[in-house]
This record gives C-alpha cells, sequence and structure tokens, in this order.
C-alpha cells in the first residue's frame, strides 16, 4: 500500500514489509517514507489548517459523517485488513471498526458544542469574550494493538476542531490505518487535510517533532517512548496528550457477584489476547472466595478457542511477535519459578504457526512477580489474595501506572467510597469494558495525560483566547 500526502498516494523503492501474525508470511509492504515525503505532508497539513480551520462546523461535522458512512460500507474488508496484520480474531477486529467509527460520529457532533464564554469584567467599560480556536498541525503518532480505533480517536476529534493531521502508525498494522485514509479521501477530505506516512519510527518522529508548524503531538504507545516524546516536543513548546501502559488491578470483594466478577475478569483480561492498555494485569481477591473464583474462572478459560484470528470460533489469535511472546513467557517462568502454580495454560511450544499463548491462569501469585509489577500484555491473569479492603487499595495503588483499575462488589456506598480512592483515570466499576467514546479515556502518572473520547476529547485539540473588549 502507499502513503497519501495532499490527498494523492505516493509509493516508494525504500519499503517496509508488513507480516501476518499467524502465517508469519509478508502480506504487503508500505513506504520508508522518505525526508521529501515528510516535509511534503507537514507542508500539506499546514496548507490543509489554513482552510479547514475557518469552516463551519456544519461542514466539519458533515465531512465526519461522510467518512463514517464510508467506513459503514467497508468494515467487514476493514476489519479482514486488521486481522491480517494485527492478528486479533475477525468478530474483535469488527467490533474495533465498530468502536473506531463511533469516535468519529461522536466528534461530529461535538464539533457543533465548541463554544465560548462572556465573562462579567470587573470594569464597566470592558466586555471579555472567550473563544476556542483549533490548535493547528496535529501529528498522531498510533500504536499497533488497535489499527483503527486508535487512529479515529485521534484524526476526528482534530478535524472536529479545525485542526489538520500527519498520522504515523505502527510499522506492524499500517494497512489499516492507510485504508481509513484512503475512505476519508472517497467520503471528500480535503488534499492535506489528512496525511499519513510510514516508515522509520524515530526518523518520522524527529522530523514532525523538530517541525515548529507542528503544534500538537498525540501519542499513543508505551510508557517509555511517551516520556522520549515528551522531551522532544519541549523544544517547540508542543501541545501533547499521551495515551500510554498499563498495568490494572481488578478487586474482587468478599460479597462481589461471583459470576459478574469472572465475566468481568474474562471481558477485561482476554481481550486482543491480553494485548490492551486497560487489560486487567493482576488480580487481587477476598481470601474468603478465592477458590470459588478461581474454579468458576477455570471453567470459563476453558470455554476460550485459541487460533487463526480469520477463524469465526477463535476467542484467542497469536501474539503480535516473537518479543511479546517472549516477555509473557518470562512472565509465567518467573511466578512459577517464585511459587506461583499454573492452574491452567501456558506458551505453546510450537511458533511455527504464530506466537500463541494459552488462556493462563496462576494463583499463588506475589507482589515482586513480574507479572504483578510489569504490563504483561498477553493472556495470563496472576491471582493474589487480600484480607481487607484497605489492603487492596494499598496494594492496587502501588505501582507508577494510573490507566484503568477494576473493582467488583454489591455495595454501592463501598463501591463509590473505594472507586474514590484508586489512583485510576478509568474505574471499571463490576464492568469489565469500560471503553466508550462518550467517555474521556485516559491516565494518570505515567500511564500519561490528556483525554480520549467525551466531551474533553476535543478540548485536546482547542486553544483558548479571551478578546478584552474596551467601550
Ligand atoms: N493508553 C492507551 O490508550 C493505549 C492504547 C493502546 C496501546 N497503549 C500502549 O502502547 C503499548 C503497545 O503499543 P506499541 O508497542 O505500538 O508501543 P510503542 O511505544 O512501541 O509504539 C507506539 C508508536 O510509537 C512509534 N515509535 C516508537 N518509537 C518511536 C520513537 N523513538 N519516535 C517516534 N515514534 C516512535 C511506533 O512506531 C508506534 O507507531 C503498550 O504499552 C500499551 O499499553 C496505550
Ligand atoms: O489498548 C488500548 C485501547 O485504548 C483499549 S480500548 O479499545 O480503548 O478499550
Amino acid at each position: 500500500m502507499e502513503i497519501i500526502i495532499n490527498g494523492e498516494k505516493r509509493g516508494a523503492d525504500n519499503v517496509i514489509e508488513v507480516i501476518n501474525p499467524f502465517t508469519q508470511r509478508v502480506i504487503d509492504t508500505v513506504p520508508n517514507a522518505s525526508e521529501e515525503d515528510l516535509r511534503d505532508a507537514v507542508d500539506s497539513a499546514h496548507r490543509a489548517f489554513m482552510k479547514w480551520k475557518v469552516e463551519s462546523a456544519d461542514t466539519r461535522a458533515a465531512f465526519l459523517m461522510n467518512w463514517f458512512q464510508v467506513i459503514q460500507i467497508h468494515k467487514e474488508e476493514l476489519a479482514e485488513l486488521m486481522t491480517m496484520e494485527q492478528g486479533k480474531p475477525l468478530k474483535e477486529a469488527l467490533g474495533e471498526i465498530t468502536y473506531a467509527n463511533s469516535y468519529i460520529s461522536w466528534f461530529a457532533e461535538e464539533a457543533k458544542r465548541i463554544y465560548g464564554q462572556t465573562i462579567p469584567a470587573s470594569s464597566p467599560g470592558k466586555r471579555i469574550f472567550v473563544q476556542k480556536q483549533p490548535v493547528g498541525v496535529v501529528a498522531a503518532i498510533t500504536p499497533w494493538n488497535f489499527p483503527a480505533a486508535m487512529i479515529t480517536r485521534k484524526v476526528a476529534p482534530a478535524i472536529a476542531a479545525g485542526c489538520s493531521v500527519v498520522i504515523k502508525p505502527a510499522e506492524e498494522t499500517p494497512l489499516t490505518a492507510l485504508r481509513l485514509v484512503e475512505l476519508a479521501h472517497e467520503a471528500g477530505a480535503p488534499a492535506g487535510l489528512i496525511n499519513i506516512v510510514t516508515g522509520d519510527a524515530e526518523r518520522i518522529g524527529d522530523t514532525l517533532l523538530g517541525d515548529e508548524r507542528v503544534r500538537k503531538l498525540s501519542f499513543t504507545g508505551s510508557t517509555e517512548v511517551g516520556k522520549l516524546l515528551m522531551k522532544k516536543s519541549a523544544d517547540t513548546m508542543k501541545r501533547i496528550s499521551l495515551e500510554l501502559g498499563g498495568q490494572a488491578p481488578f478487586i474482587v470483594l468478599s460479597d462481589a457477584d461471583l459470576d459478574k466478577a469472572v465475566a468481568g475478569a474474562i471481558a477485561s483480561k482476554f481481550r486482543n489476547a491480553g494485548q490492551t492498555c486497560i487489560c486487567s494485569n493482576r488480580f487481587y481477591v477476598h481470601h474468603s472466595i478465592a477458590e470459588s473464583f478461581t474454579s468458576k474462572l477455570k471453567e470459563a478459560v476453558a470455554e476460550l478457542r485459541v487460533g487463526d484470528g480469520l477463524d469465526q470460533e477463535t476467542d484467542i489469535g497469536p501474539l503480535i511477535d516473537e518479543g511479546a511472546y517472549d516477555k509473557v513467557k518470562r512472565h509465567i517462568d518467573n511466578a512459577v519459578e517464585n511459587g506461583a502454580s499454573l492452574v491452567v495454560g501456558g506458551v505453546v511450544d510450537d511458533t511455527s504457526q504464530g506466537y500463541f499463548v494459552e488462556p493462563t491462569i496462576l494463583s499463588g501469585a506475589e507482589d515482586d512477580m513480574l507479572c504483578m509489577t510489569e504490563e504483561t500484555f498477553g493472556p495470563v491473569l496472576p491471582i493474589a489474595t487480600f484480607e481487607d479492603e484497605e489492603e487492596a487499595i494499598a496494594r492496587a495503588n502501588d505501582t507508577p501506572f494510573g490507566l484503568s483499575a477494576y473493582l467488583f462488589t454489591q455495595d454501592i456506598s463501598k463501591a463509590v467510597r473505594l472507586s474514590e480512592q484508586l489512583e485510576y483515570g478509568i474505574i471499571g466499576l463490576n464492568d469489565g469494558a469500560p471503553s466508550a467514546a462518550q467517555a474521556p479515556f485516559g491516565g494518570m502518572k505515567e500511564s500519561g495525560m490528556g483525554r480520549e473520547g467525551g466531551p474533553q476529547g476535543i478540548e485536546e485539540y482547542l486553544e483558548t483566547k479571551y478578546l478584552s473588549l474596551g467601550l
């Protein structure tokens, strides 16, 4: 596939290969964008921004809804492309296309609700008017695990706000993103409004972040890279949004509805083979119900099918690559070597047909194990027990991360009180799948800054100014 700059496709002799995580075969190649490509992309985005920023909210909304409709028409094609390059089961890929599209429809509506303010001046001879204006050219750098949703969760609010965009998708999964941008042009995107480049991440990042015309970085990815890009944004004082790593605790209190808690555990742990930023990473279960919870969980896990994402029966596809597989194996081995019990699962030793890990339950986990301190990013579910709620909250908060946490209890007062003590941007309260375009998704501490989605999501792409009028 080809990159898109100023509304036109561009190929290249220098390309990078896209690998199918199941077959381990090359499925396509994409350009390794040249410095000229990158310069042209920012030039085009800047020209387009000067026109788009004065377009009406109705015009911005109308384009977004056209894009929404075109994606709807192509959602099966997009889902299959996603499964081919990322490995997730087709039914999950279809779900992601719908989820990704919901950000477009949500921000098509939000485009019309960018309100200002008048503020009573202390001086009777003055009037104060507050305005919101688009921030400018946006660099959007996205991860491989959600090849569609992480694109639209940035591009939709940026376009709604009046900005233009240069996208750099993950080198592992560029095809879905490229196709989404092709469809945006079928939907009538003005030339230069949405540009997409692929290739060497560090070089592209340095060029985009070094250009003072790029006024905003919206990054989703690892905390390590997020910190690096935050530093690189300082030289030109870019606005930044960072959606980074997670390490979610999943707390089951003694009064929890165990069937709901097990369903929530499956939903929050095994989606995308455990490769989501809000996947529950460590489980704290009250000692009095640990045995019954684990037994119910084992039964539910036995229903999950591991296999080729294109197979309708598959629930868990391959991990993205060998590095991911090695990390998950390291976490399982470290836990067992330090006293945890392998209740069910483990890695699939034959990696000739992809890097697979069975849905895995570990009991007797301790807080100093790798699976309890690092983001595993795989289908591994370590269970530790606790004696009282204060202990559970303290252990849940004892991490540099602050993206999502889960709490299962039937006591509403306790649910609200303990949720307020959890240091996380997203709380799944008796809910293992909290994500929605209407909600402000994002984290605290080393899980990032800024929010994507909800009424808050468009603020990331707006500047606030005020006019002081002397009468
Ligand atoms: N908080 C969220 O909303 C969210 C969502 C999805 C994924 N994530 C996190 O992302 C991570 C997995 O994604 P990943 O492996 O793609 O992350 P990553 O940080 O390795 O890469 C993310 C993006 O950054 C680019 N990149 C890497 N190094 C770069 C550099 N030096 N300069 C410029 N760009 C660079 C990559 O090419 C990719 O496009 C996990 O930690 C996961 O928790 C967070
Ligand atoms: O991996 C991170 C994604 O943001 C998860 S979700 O699809 O938004 O829930």
